[in-house]
């Protein structure tokens, strides 16, 4: 954990992320259409496409699997794709985003948690947490471009950033629906949301499993822009323009200041989380339910 210009108080060490790579293509490096140098090298692998620009040391990070529902193998190339441009001093900031047409992200992939075993429940959740430990301690400035509906665990990665635009679509709700699905969010969700927008409105959202359309995102603070759709990258681009005319060093030690007694709660009692989670999901009553949203969902389709 040094502290200097390119301050990097990310625990890095809190899981190796290469050990959980089962059989992705990370770092595959293609060049950029129209081609370019170094920095127009586009990296990633099949389920994160990161577009670098050294000039502005800004990349695009885009999510880019099945729903981007938070599957153990996405969550892995997060992490990697993170940590890789977090150890390349010419990045100050990224810009998240989605491939997947009306879907930022779609929360925990439940295939991960409906009918597997302890072991792989636990180091699914293992890797939710090592991503939010790494994506709300991040020294780069972190901003979502919500270009999709964002719930439950999709919240959570956009709450992570520091910074959130969201496309003003009534469709595109962002919110922690957890309860409507018999589940609960574990302390560091609330702990975020509560950072977020407060006691009381999270109070009132977490028990109602609130999903909210965008102006009412932007009314209790879960976003920080709504904007026509067709602008959600380039006033992602301005946010970040904006957050990178601080000193970084200063930026960084405050997010820390701010963000650091809430990750270390996790981190204190991570083992404890996880097997609260395990057991939790894998009662015969909560396989069921979330046997069933899953089946509702599928048969949505179409
Ligand atoms: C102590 C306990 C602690 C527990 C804490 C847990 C904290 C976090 C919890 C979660 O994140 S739970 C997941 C919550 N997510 C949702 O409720 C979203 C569900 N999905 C949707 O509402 C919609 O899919 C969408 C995201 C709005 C997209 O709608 P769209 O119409 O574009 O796509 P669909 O046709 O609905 O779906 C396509 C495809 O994707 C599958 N799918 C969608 N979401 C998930 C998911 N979360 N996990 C797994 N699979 C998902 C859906 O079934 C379709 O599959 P196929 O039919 O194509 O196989």
């Amino acid at each position: 954990m040094a502290l200097a210009s390119g301050v990097r108080f990310a625990p890095r060490a809190l899981l190796r992320p290469w050990a959980l790579l089962r059989g992705t293509t990370l770092g595959r490096t293609e060049p950029a259409a129209g081609g370019g140098g170094d920095g127009a090298r586009r990296f990633g692998s099949q389920r994160v496409l990161v577009e670098p620009d050294a000039a502005s040391g800004v990349a695009v990070m885009k999510l880019r699997n099945p729903s981007n529902a938070l599957s153990l193998e996405l969550l892995t190339e997060l992490v990697i794709s993170l940590e890789k441009l977090e150890n390349d001093k010419t990045f100050r900031g990224i810009i998240l985003t989605s491939d997947c047409p009306r879907v930022f992200c779609a929360g925990l992939d439940l295939t991960e948690i409906c009918g597997r075993n302890p072991a792989h429940c636990a180091e699914y959740w293992k890797a939710m947490q090592e991503l939010w430990l790494r994506m709300y301690l991040s020294s780069l400035v972190l901003v979502a471009a919500i270009n999709g509906a964002c719930p439950a665990g999709g919240c959570i990665i956009a709450l992570s950033c520091d910074c959130r635009v969201l496309a003003d679509n009534p469709k595109y709700r962002i919110g922690l629906n957890e309860t409507l699905l018999g589940i609960i969010a574990p302390f560091w969700l609330k702990d975020t949301y509560v950072n977020t927008i407060g006691h009381r409105a999270s109070e009132q959202a977490l028990q109602l499993g609130s999903l909210f359309p965008p102006a009412e995102a932007l009314q209790v603070g879960l976003v920080d822009q709504v904007v026509p759709e067709d602008q959600v990258q380039s006033t992602a681009l301005s946010e970040m323009a904006r957050w990178l005319a601080v000193p970084d060093h200063a930026r960084q030690l405050t997010k820390n200041m701010m963000r650091k007694a809430t990750a270390d709660r996790l981190l204190r009692q991570r083992d404890a989380d996880t097997q609260n989670f395990v057991s939790f999901v894998c009662r015969d009553s909560i396989q069921k339910s979330l046997q069933a949203y899953l089946e509702k969902l599928r048969q949505r389709k179409g």
